[in-house]
């Protein structure tokens, strides 16, 4: 099933940060997102971790040394960056800013750090925090993906706590119970957000000045 959002495209895309503790199901919702609604467009991190068996540079994430990643970030190429669990994590600048300029939507799927570094620059953004069933139902996942070792996992876990105590900041939230669900819950956000009044002010500027020619 393809999404039907509906809209008419206000000038600019709308950025769409989706956060969540590690393993609550973040890379597995925007899977499905992308077979549901292809015209959402997906930013690539850069990252300093190592890649997971079956991950490809410039598709899960573009793989970097720690050099290589300061170097993005001291000539200003990241949106926002963050250190999570001893890597460095960001997104890159440019093509955020290109897609939200051609009218596209675009989705960050970024750690809350960053999040709120994001918010800060761009607080029209909308701002969507992942939540597990339980607790125990997110280490079982951590653990199920079979990624990580015993000690990411105590921290992921660990980190997992005060990201959910900084969830007041965002401006949804959604309990992955369910892919499909959740994947519903955010086109559902969208659709909403596209209809925000305020998104359409530059628009009907434009008709005014054109019948007041
Ligand atoms: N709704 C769900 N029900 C059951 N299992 C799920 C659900 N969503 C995701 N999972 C499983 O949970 C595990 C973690 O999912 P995923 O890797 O997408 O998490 P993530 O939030 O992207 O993690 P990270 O931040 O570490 O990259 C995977 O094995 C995935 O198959
Ligand atoms: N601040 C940022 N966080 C990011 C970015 N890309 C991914 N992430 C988050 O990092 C953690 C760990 O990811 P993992 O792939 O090692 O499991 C997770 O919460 C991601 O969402 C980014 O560009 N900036």
């Amino acid at each position: 099933m393809t999404s039907n959002i509906g809209y008419t495209p206000a000038e600019k895309g709308i950025l769409i940060v989706l956060s969540g503790p590690s393993g609550v199901g973040k890379g597995t919702v925007c899977k499905a997102l992308r077979s549901k609604a292809p015209e959402l467009v997906y930013s690539v991190s850069a990252t300093t971790r190592p890649p997971r068996e079956g991950e490809v540079d410039g598709v899960n994430y573009f793989f970097k040394s720690r050099e290589q990643f300061l170097q993005l970030v001291d000539q200003d190429q990241m949106l926002e960056w963050a250190e999570y669990v001893g890597n460095f994590y960001g997104t890159p600048r440019k093509f955020v800013e290109e897609t939200l300029q051609s009218g596209k939507d675009i989705i960050l799927e970024i750690e809350v750090q960053g999040a709120l570094k994001v918010k800060q620059k761009f607080p029209e953004g909308v701002f969507i925090f992942l939540l597990p069933p339980s607790l125990p139902e997110l280490e079982s996942r951590i653990v199920g993906r079979g990624t990580e070792s015993e000690e990411s996992i105590r921290n992921r876990m660990s980190v997992a706590l005060e990201e959910i105590r900084l969830m007041e900041h965002y401006d949804y939230a959604i309990v992955n119970d369910q892919v499909d669900l959740a994947c519903e819950r955010i086109l559902g956000i969208l659709t909403a957000e596209h209809c925000r009044k305020d998104r359409m002010v530059s628009k009907i500027k434009h008709w005014m000045a054109e019948v007041n020619h």
